[in-house]
């Protein structure tokens, strides 16, 4: 298994690589940044497991850190300072998005494509865009990666419960998107009962500010980090746990349900009753959205959309708010691409 880390100097590229240097899964690990990543691999390589890591820069060209690489995780580009939306990313990370799809279209079209860059909502159509463009894209094979959502609504019931709700017996579920109100956390619904009852007893206050909690988590960090950029540690440890899910369908384990923020394609089981029941909103294209998922060794294989139907009157309105948002940036992205005609190359 090779995976490739673009952007692994960044403060959250290089967690993300000990962290896959750490996992006997991974045979190869390259680390690509404009910067640094020589000094970083060499550091790496001195730890006693057995991935071989490689360091590449930027003046060498993708070709070599992308070739062959069975994965590809991208947490390229700027972070948000206090202030910011993760929408104000736009305009910078999206160029740099578009700009490592093409590369990636070259080298290495078939890999599975983690996307952490913000804003996720847009980079990751601009990514699907650049791909087609390039006549290359299977959407099974393309994630934005939304783990980090329900790890934190896992972590905040917990400590809203005072421990008695033990993180490592939740799965919390979170749909929508990764930004804001499209991010929607599901509380009402879960096969851990002792989650739900307990989130049934709190008042309709505590129920709003914890769902608020996970829809702005991103900003607590941000805030609390005083310009220094937005989460690293929690969303190294949210995209390892991705990748790892992954490495591990393709490996040929089954059964593995993830999250993750993935086109509504006909070549995924489940696409058309999220699209039906997208319809019964009263909504139109919106092509991609954050939801269970099982993994197989071709990537994607079904939506695990039952969800949709369990979720309660708050939820719902949520949900459509979400999907009104959603719409626009994922317009936003796609039009990043069409209007860039001459930039990519088929
Ligand atoms: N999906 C999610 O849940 C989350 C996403 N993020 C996003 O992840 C991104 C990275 O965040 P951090 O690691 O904190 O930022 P960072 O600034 O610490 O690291 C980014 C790295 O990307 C590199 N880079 C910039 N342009 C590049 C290019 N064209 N090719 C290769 N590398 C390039 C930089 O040199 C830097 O080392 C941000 O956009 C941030 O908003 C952050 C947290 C959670
Ligand atoms: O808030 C940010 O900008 C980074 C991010 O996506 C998160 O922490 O969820």
């Amino acid at each position: 298994m090779k995976v490739a880390v673009i952007g692994a100097a960044g403060g959250i590229g290089q967690p993300l690589s000990l962290l896959l240097k750490l996992s006997p899964l991974v045979d190869e690990l390259t680390m690509y940044d404009l910067v640094n990543t020589p000094g970083i691999a060499a550091d790496l390589n001195h730890i006693d497991t057995d991935a071989k890591v490689t360091g590449c820069l930027a003046d060498e060209g993708f070709e070599g850190a992308l070739q062959n690489a069975d994965l590809v995780v991208i947490p390229a580009g700027i972070p948000r300072k206090p202030g910011m939306t993760r929408d104000d990313l736009f305009a910078i990370n999206g160029g740099i998005i578009s700009n490592i799809a093409e590369n990636c279209a070259k080298s290495c079209p078939k890999a599975h494509i983690l996307v952490i860059s913000n804003p996720v909502n847009s980079t990751v159509a601009i990514f699907a865009e650049v791909f087609k463009k390039c006549g290359v894209y299977d959407p099974r094979r393309l994630y934005g990666v939304t783990t980090l959502d329900l790890v934190r609504a896992n972590s905040f019931i917990s400590e809203l419960s005072g421990g008695k709700l033990q993180s490592k017996d939740l799965n919390v579920t979170v749909i929508g998107g990764h930004s804001g109100e499209t991010i929607v956390p599901i509380f009402s619904h879960n096969s851990n009962s002792q989650l739900v009852s307990f989130y049934e007893s709190l008042s309709m206050e505590q129920r709003d500010s914890l769902i608020h909690r996970v829809q702005f988590g991103g900003d607590e960090i941000v805030t609390a980090k005083k310009g220094q950029g937005s989460a690293t540690l929690s969303m190294a440890y949210s995209g390892f746990r991705l990748a790892e899910s992954l490495m591990k369908a393709i490996a040929g384990e089954t059964n593995i349900i993830e999250s993750a923020y993935i086109q509504l394609d006909q070549s995924i089981q489940g696409s058309t009753e999220v699209k039906s029941y997208i319809a019964s909103k009263g909504l139109t294209d919106v092509e991609y959205i954050s939801l269970p998922i099982k993994l197989g060794p071709r990537g994607v294989e079904s939506i695990e959309f039952d969800i949709l139907n369990h979720i309660n009157e708050n939820e719902e309105e949520l949900l459509s708010t979400c999907l009104e948002q959603l719409k626009g940036n994922i317009a936003k992205g796609v039009d990043f691409v069409k209007g860039a005609n001459a930039t990519v190359q088929a």
